[in-house]
């Protein structure tokens, strides 16, 4: 991660507010920014903002009142496709994405629309739909596939364009283990390519494993923002957002686990409790815990 001060944002948004055409106001004051080489995770209750944060970063949204700038050029009516491009969006109801006759139709209508010649598009199309296990999928009409499927699809779609940060609006939801452990090893690859990513997700536990950082969000305002040691290692804050920790943050607690190491992925805390000498110091105290 590197989301110190020195280093620029990819994307930096400063919002207002935004009101939808019905007067709800879905945010307000809100400042954030991506950073190359991170994984952001937005938590937060149903209408906590997180969609509407998430649809200004590639200006699908804009502020009544504000600015986004992304990659150093601020973005204006005239230039929303510079945004577009540099930020791909993964939608979570699909089907406003999936729009032509066949899936690698789909993947490939980006790729023409940006002039690739036609060898090459259908090269870069048919690779994507690979990384995400779709190639079976390539002459199948999209609006018949099941909802994991089509996110896939969605997700091959805009990695095809290779942006510089990804956003995915809950990009488990709806999905089976299996889809949602294909999905969750995409984004760490996708991570690992140097693609940025933010995604939104009320699955604590994948936050707390997927996520450089995460942002707290309740009532149209980020209330929160640190690592996720220090998100999910903060009562007070997620009483405020009504969110409850990840189990091995409520194990260590509970088990009055005397650490500084403050576990909060299942194999942190399996690695605290059996990895090393201060490990085995609070698998005694767990045990003992547990016989009280
Ligand atoms: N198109 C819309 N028109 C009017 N109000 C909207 C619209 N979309 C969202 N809102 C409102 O904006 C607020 C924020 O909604 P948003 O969808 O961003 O929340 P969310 O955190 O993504 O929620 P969820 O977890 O339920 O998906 C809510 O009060 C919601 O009702």
């Amino acid at each position: 991660m590197s989301s110190d001060e020195t280093t620029d944002p990819l994307v930096d948004l400063h919002c207002e507010a935004h009101t939808y055409p019905d007067g709800t106001v879905g945010m307000h004051e809100v400042d954030f920014q991506v950073y190359p080489d991170e994984v952001v995770a937005l938590v937060g209750g149903n209408g906590a903002g997180k969609s509407t944060l998430m649809e200004h970063l590639n200006a699908t949204l804009v502020p009544d009142d504000g600015e986004l700038v992304v990659d150093g050029t601020p973005i204006t009516e005239g230039n929303k496709a510079h945004a577009r491009k540099e930020v791909g969006f993964v939608f979570q109801d699909a089907d406003t994405q999936l729009v032509a006759p066949t899936v690698l139709d789909d993947v490939l209508f980006g790729l023409q629309n940006y002039g690739v010649p036609a060898d090459e598009a259908q090269e870069r199309a048919r690779e994507a739909l690979a990384t995400v296990d779709a190639s079976h999928l390539d002459d199948r009409i999209p609006h018949y596939l099941s909802g994991g499927e089509k996110r896939l699809v969605g997700l091959a779609g805009v990695l095809v364009l290779e942006p510089s940060v990804i956003v995915l609006d809950e990009p488990l939801a709806g999905l089976d283990p299996e889809r949602s452990r294909l999905v969750a090893d995409r984004v760490r690859t996708i991570h690992e390519e140097g693609i940025s990513v933010v995604l939104s997700t009320h699955d604590i536990e994948f936050a707390a494993e997927i996520a450089d950082r995460v942002c707290v969000m309740h009532d149209g305002n980020v209330i929160g923002d640190g690592t996720p040691r220090e998100v999910f290692y903060d009562p007070e804050l997620l009483a405020k957002a009504n969110l409850h920790p990840p189990s091995a943050v409520r194990v260590a607690r509970d088990a009055g686990l005397d650490t500084e190491t403050q576990p909060v992925t299942e194999a942190e805390l399996v690695e605290l409790l059996t990895g090393s000498e201060s490990g085995r110091t609070a698998t005694s105290q767990l045990d003992g815990h547990r016989t009280d």
